[in-house]
């Protein structure tokens, strides 16, 4: 699934216009009535109907059958409400296209039985184009209307709201009546669903402004945009659904959009990962790679060996865990299934600058070099570092204390590498990186995973809520698995693990970095069942959940 901004919307818009030809009031008619049949399962969720209608649907349509009919008359289900009496609601209409999606929802709505009633933030007769139409046929079908500012209204008198006030075409905070309205509707309790996205949010970067719409049902026309896969924006849409409104998903790869959901099928068909993780059957733990670790401080050594455990769950064959010296006698027998290698260490447990040497010598005979877990800052460690970096024939992942150094260095002016680098910055190392404050990460983390990954040449591993992955050839991948119990020490350790493990068993880059965020998320969640609570799960916990 794509992720697109409010720019590329407006392009797939007019090539679905122009060139297929589909009139534009098409497309709002489909909008307004997917719009329709959410507000429909929403209010039948809420009467406890269920899966009622459905069943009934089907017996007739068995009936039928059975007495030989040549023909079936049925309700439109997806358009059928049993308790539309009880329902009202009020469409918040504001001047453009979104305003035109509610007017034609409420014409849907009406035709349920559900008692409408239309509030325009500006005097209808500002409205132009389909807009305009739409606001004809919802007046010449007699919906009800007032206009706000000139009409007494208040929006606690009603069981739901659509808010259809600002979509994809806003700019900046809400204005005038805009404002008053978003406000309002706000403040009355009732359950409001946001045409395309909250009146209110910046499309693009979740940025919400002030007042912004707080939906409990976001009906997304067409594609996902981007603000709402991004916090705060993401919290303001509450449950998103995506529904096609005649636009053909092909139109996104010929304007390139380049931005996808973490989907299985986006891992499976764009990103040609193997998801059932075949094994040859006469594979041998030399097949599936060997991983070479340098992690670990006397101070925080479990970073490593979550890292490690990690990796070898995520089904490599080997993995050598390279420490300081210093380490060895609490490590020895903790992990049977590693092998460890002795570096040498300063007395107070701290890495030497001076092995590197050994790491280079040792990465000869290994697949992928993944450095930074609780390595700690030692003397010249970008220098250290430097050395990996120019003198390594393999894939390299740079975790925590690595990036540091990296932040530190100004590693653009490094030889290039003919192997791939993947970074896996939190917020805060992401801004140490950038030179920025983590505010300014956080304000929208697809563009600047985007173009740091691009300028840099690195494969990015933003994480977060909603990790995103970026690759130097401009792709960008939003994951949708985990949960804020992840959020817990050592999480990130267990994340470089898996994606090292799947570098050494031959992914790429982006595989590697897309699959393992995936997989991370997703062995967090069967944890956080496993528990029955999400706050209770520790890092060590998603590696036995994988
Ligand atoms: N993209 C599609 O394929 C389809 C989209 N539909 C819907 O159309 C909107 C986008 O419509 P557009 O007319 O471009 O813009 P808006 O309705 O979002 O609003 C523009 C309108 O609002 C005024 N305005 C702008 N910013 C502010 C502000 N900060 N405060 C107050 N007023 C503001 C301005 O005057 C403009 O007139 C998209 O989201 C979909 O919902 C189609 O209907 C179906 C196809
Ligand atoms: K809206």
């Amino acid at each position: 699934m794509y992720l697109v901004t409010a720019e590329q919307m407006r392009r797939l818009d007019g090539e679905t216009i122009q060139r297929l030809g589909i009139p534009a009031i098409a497309l709002m008619e489909n909008a307004g009535r997917v719009i329709a049949e959410e507000i429909v399962a929403l209010c039948r969720r809420r009467g406890g109907e269920g899966c009622r209608s459905a069943a009934g649907w089907e017996d007739a349509g068995k009936d039928a059958a059975l007495a030989g009919a040549a023909f079936q008359v049925s309700a439109d289900h997806a358009l059928t409400l049993d308790n539309a009496a009880a329902e009202r609601w009020f469409i918040l209409v504001g001047k453009g296209n979104n305003g035109g999606d509610g007017l034609a929802a409420a014409r849907y709505l009406r035709e349920t039985g559900i008692a409408v009633t239309l509030v325009y933030a500006v005097p209808p007769e500002s409205l132009s184009g389909e807009a305009a139409l739409q606001r004809d046929a919802a007046a010449a079908m007699g919906l009800p209307a007032v206009v706000y500012g000139r009409d007494r209204v208040d929006l606690a008198e009603c069981s739901g709201i659509l808010d259809a006030l600002l979509g994809t075409g806003a700019a900046g905070a809400p204005r005038g009546a805009y404002a008053e309205l978003i406000a309002a509707a706000n403040s009355s309790g009732k359950v409001i669903v946001s045409a395309d996205i909250p009146s209110g949010l910046n499309a693009d970067t979740g940025e919400t402004h002030e007042p912004c719409i707080h939906a409990s049902v976001t009906v997304c026309l067409a594609f996902l945009k981007r603000g709402l896969l991004q916090y705060p924006g993401a919290g303001a849409a509450g449950h998103v659904k995506v529904r096609a409104i005649g636009i053909p998903a092909s139109l996104a790869t010929n304007i390139g959009v380049q931005v996808h959901l973490l989907t299985p099928e986006v891992l499976h068909a764009h990103l040609g990962v193997d998801l059932a993780r075949r094994r040859s059957p006469d594979g041998h733990k030399g097949t599936y790679g060997h991983v070479l670790l340098a992690a670990g401080t006397l101070r925080m050594s479990g970073a490593g060996l979550l890292s490690a455990r990690a990796a070898l769950r995520a089904g490599c064959g080997l993995v050598t865990w390279a420490l300081p010296q210093k380490l060895l006698p609490s490590i020895i027998g903790s992990a049977p299934e590693l092998m460890l290698a002795d570096v040498g260490s300063n007395e107070d447990g701290t890495w030497r600058a001076g092995s590197v040497s050994e790491l280079l010598k040792l990465s000869k005979e290994r697949d992928v070099l993944a450095v930074g877990p609780g390595l700690g800052r030692f003397e010249a460690d970008t220098e250290w570092l430097r050395n990996l970096w120019e003198g390594t024939d393999c894939p390299l992942v740079i975790d925590a204390d690595a990036l540091n150094v990296l932040a530190d260095a100004d590693y653009k002016s490094w030889a290039s590498r003919r192997h791939p680098v993947i970074l896996t910055p939190h917020p805060g190392e992401m801004a140490r990186l950038a030179r920025i404050t983590t505010a300014e990460v956080q304000r929208d983390r697809i563009s600047l995973a985007m173009g740091y990954a691009k300028e840099h040449g690195v494969t990015l591993v933003l994480k977060g809520a909603h990790t995103v992955i970026a690759t130097p050839e401009g792709q960008a991948y939003v994951n949708t698995t985990g949960h804020p119990g992840m959020g817990t020490g050592g999480a990130g350790d267990v994340l470089t693990g898996i994606i090292s493990s799947l570098l050494a068993q031959g992914l790429n880059e982006a595989q590697a970095a897309a699959f393992g965020v995936y997989l991370h998320g997703l062995a967090g969640e069967r944890a956080a069942l496993q528990r029955n609570n999400p706050a209770a799960i520790i890092a060590g916990d998603i590696i036995e959940a994988l």
